[in-house]
């Protein structure tokens, strides 16, 4: 169900460089950081991407000169400092946002919120200025809360579009996907695991009963995976000791996610992946789930489908917890 073109595509840029669909400006804001450096590497070889401009506090003029050298046909701009981001984010069709600080051993994505709204708050301020029409992607931790900040900037502002702002959620899917392949011998590639809800902890709903293929587990191996995919962010912290959280497989996944919001821009059909969006699907007033991807955006929400018990158990614990981040976000928009 869920396309993987950027693979195809990262062997053969220079063959797809020429392509005549080579009409889309997106920006990276935080492209100098761990994710954004290879984010923007794999945005330069899209061949979807004509513009390319590289956002941050720092470095982006080197970030820019050595991705602009590779032979591929996206122009690459660099943009330093507050008082350029306007001219970053300028027009831009997609928006994709990794700046923030990550999180340390110990540390949970809620302990991120202080420093990482008003970051997320700057930017969204600015895409309402300059790109009210962006398609805008939010990698920044904790997800759950920064959409909403974006969402509630953007209302205020008079721009909000609900089908044009999405939570990234695409590296629970990755993670889901290569866990099950692992545990049933199976080639990751041909494996489809949709995961719905939010993405931290118990807010992250591996639907393993709908994998593509179909697979089944006993239920102490079921439970093990699930909790495997839930807390796959912290197995990554604990292993990199200090040096940050999940950097090359979430630029995979954002490459991946930007990749399918162009294709549908583009006019493909059946461009179909999970993101955390503005959502009427449960109690929970943003929520993951299957997206129909398309020229405005969100075409269509897939909803919750059908759900195992143990996944209803799973949703019922993740919807307070949701429900609270959703809080927080809204309150921090609203109240500075
Ligand atoms: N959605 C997801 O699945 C995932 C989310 N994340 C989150 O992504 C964020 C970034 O992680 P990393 O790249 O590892 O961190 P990093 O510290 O390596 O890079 C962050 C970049 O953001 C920049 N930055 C800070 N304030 C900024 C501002 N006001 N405007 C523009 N840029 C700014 C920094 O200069 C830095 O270059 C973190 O919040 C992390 O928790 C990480 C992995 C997965
Ligand atoms: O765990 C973290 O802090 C980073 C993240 O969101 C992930 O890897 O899923």
């Amino acid at each position: 169900m869920f396309s993987r073109v950027v693979r195809p595509t990262l062997v053969s840029a220079k063959n797809f460089s020429t392509s005549k669909q080579n009409n889309y400006k997106v920006a990276v804001c935080g492209a100098s950081g761990g994710i954004g450096q290879p984010l923007s590497l794999l945005l330069k070889i899209n061949p979807l991407v004509s513009e390319l401009s590289l956002y941050d506090l720092v470095h982006t003029p080197g970030v820019a000169a050595d991705l602009s050298h590779i032979e591929t046909a996206a122009k690459v701009k660099g943009f330093n400092g507050p008082e350029n981001l306007k001219d970053a984010l300028r027009n831009a069709d997609v928006i994709i946002i990794p700046a923030g600080v990550p999180r340390k051993p110990g540390m949970t994505r809620d302990d991120l919120f202080n420093t990482n709204a008003g970051i997320v708050k700057a930017l969204a301020t600015a895409a309402a200025e300059v790109a009210p029409n962006a398609l805008i992607g939010i990698i920044t931790n904790p997800v759950n809360s920064a959409v909403p900040i974006a969402c509630e900037v953007l209302r205020k502002a008079g721009k909000l579009n609900p089908k044009r702002v999405f939570g990234i959620s695409t590296l629970d899917i990755v993670r889901a996907n290569t866990f099950i392949a692992e545990a049933k011998g199976l080639n990751p590639k041909d494996v489809n695991v949709p995961v719905i809800g939010g993405h931290s902890g118990v807010t992250i709903i591996p639907l393993i009963s709908r994998s593509t293929p179909s697979v089944s587990f006993p239920e102490d191996q079921l439970k093990a995976l699930t909790t495997r995919i839930q807390e796959a962010g912290t197995e990554v912290v604990k292993a990199k000791a200090g040096a940050g959280s999940a950097t090359l497989s979430m630029a995979y996944a954002g490459a991946r996610f930007a990749n399918s919001l162009l294709r549908g821009l583009k006019g493909e059909s059946n461009v179909i992946e999970p993101a955390y969006v503005i959502s009427d699907v449960t109690e929970a007033s943003y929520f993951s789930t299957p997206l129909v991807l398309g020229k405005n955006g969100i075409e269509k929400n897939l909803g919750l489908g059908t759900l195992s018990d143990y996944e209803k158990e799973l949703l019922k614990a993740a919807i307070p917890e949701l429900k609270k981040n959703i809080d927080a976000g809204i309150n921090f928009a609203n109240k500075s």
